[in-house]
């Protein structure tokens, strides 16, 4: 399937001027290979659902970037230069896809810039790693209810983590990878067990505050130079997030989630920015969208 180029962004115009500046009327357009400004941040969308369905999840996270871009679209201007470079189209061919992701981060970094990932199944994640991977004092915070370090022969949005751990591995590195929001019930001993052997930092979703998220997120931060940030919309209760695959039982408070976005970009270190497993299909009202679209904003506003 063909990659979709950027379109325009539309949204709620209350007049020309910068007084009335929102996000769509900021966000122009970035093909990998051309310069940003500095400060820039570029946008780019998985719209894959093929690494849900291998996992044997609820499909519809394909259409989750143009929710999120509809949901950033009338947030009033963050105030730094927003770039969009379209969205990797991935149909069954998920590896060609993470492929494509990765080239086009990869891209975005060597620019200087900020990519901010719109998935997309949590695969999204593997296709961001192939970006950075090999730049070095780079490191993977996840906030996700699950560990998603699934052994499969295949990738699925279930084995991200792992697979980035065995290419770092074949490169004779290790993974720097810390998980907060982590379900007892949610993830088996073999997740558990996996995490243990990796090394993976946890904080479970039972001891999160707005204070161990934070504190969680700085010592993670104080060992890396740079963060890839995903964010599994999962994570959040379903009340709040009921527009994903596995929505959460439990699940931490949006405070918490925020606690370790503020930690992260007041760090310095963010390197990546990436929201994950949203399913429009399953949205109440957008909320799950708006309740993303904010934390993006919250993390990249100037
Ligand atoms: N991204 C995938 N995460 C979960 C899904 C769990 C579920 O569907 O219950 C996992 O594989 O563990
Ligand atoms: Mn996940
Ligand atoms: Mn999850």
């Amino acid at each position: 399937m063909a990659d979709r180029l950027f379109v325009p962004w539309t949204g709620r115009d209350d007049g020309p001027g910068p007084e009335h500046a929102r996000w769509h009327s900021v966000v122009r357009g970035w093909v990998p290979g051309s310069t940003l400004p500095a400060g820039g941040v570029v946008m780019v969308g998985f719209a894959s659902d093929e690494g849900v369905r291998r996992n044997g999840g609820r499909v519809g996270a394909a259409a989750g970037p143009a929710a999120l871009r509809g949901a950033l679209a009338s947030l009033g201007d963050p105030g730094r230069p927003v770039f969009d470079a379209g969205d990797v189209v991935v149909d069954s061919d998920l590896e060609g896809g993470q492929a494509r992701l990765g080239a086009v981060v990869g891209a975005i970094l060597d620019a200087g810039g900020l990519p901010v990932v719109l998935g997309g199944g949590h695969a999204v994640a593997y296709g961001s790693y192939l970006g950075w991977a090999g730049r070095p004092g780079w490191g993977v915070l996840n906030v996700d209810a699950h560990f998603d370090l699934r052994a499969s022969d295949r990738a699925t949005s279930g084995t991200p983590f792992a697979q980035m751990a065995a290419d770092e591995a074949s490169a004779g590195r290790d993974l720097a990878y810390a998980v907060a929001g982590i379900s007892r019930a949610n993830n088996t001993r073999v997740l558990f067990d996996a995490a243990e052997r990796l090394g993976v930092e946890v904080l479970l979703d039972e001891d999160c505050t707005p204070a161990t998220a934070g504190a969680f997120a700085e010592e993670f931060v104080a060992r890396v130079d740079s963060v890839h940030l995903t964010l599994d919309l999962d994570a959040l209760p379903a009340s709040v997030a009921p527009g994903v695959s596995a929505p959460a039982g439990f699940g931490i408070g949006l405070d918490c989630v925020r606690a370790v976005v503020r930690a992260v970009v007041g760090s310095g270190t963010l390197g990546l920015l990436e929201v994950a497993e949203l399913n429009p299909s399953f949205d109440v009202d957008g909320r799950t969208a708006r309740t993303a679209a904010r934390l993006i904003d919250l993390a990249v506003r100037a």
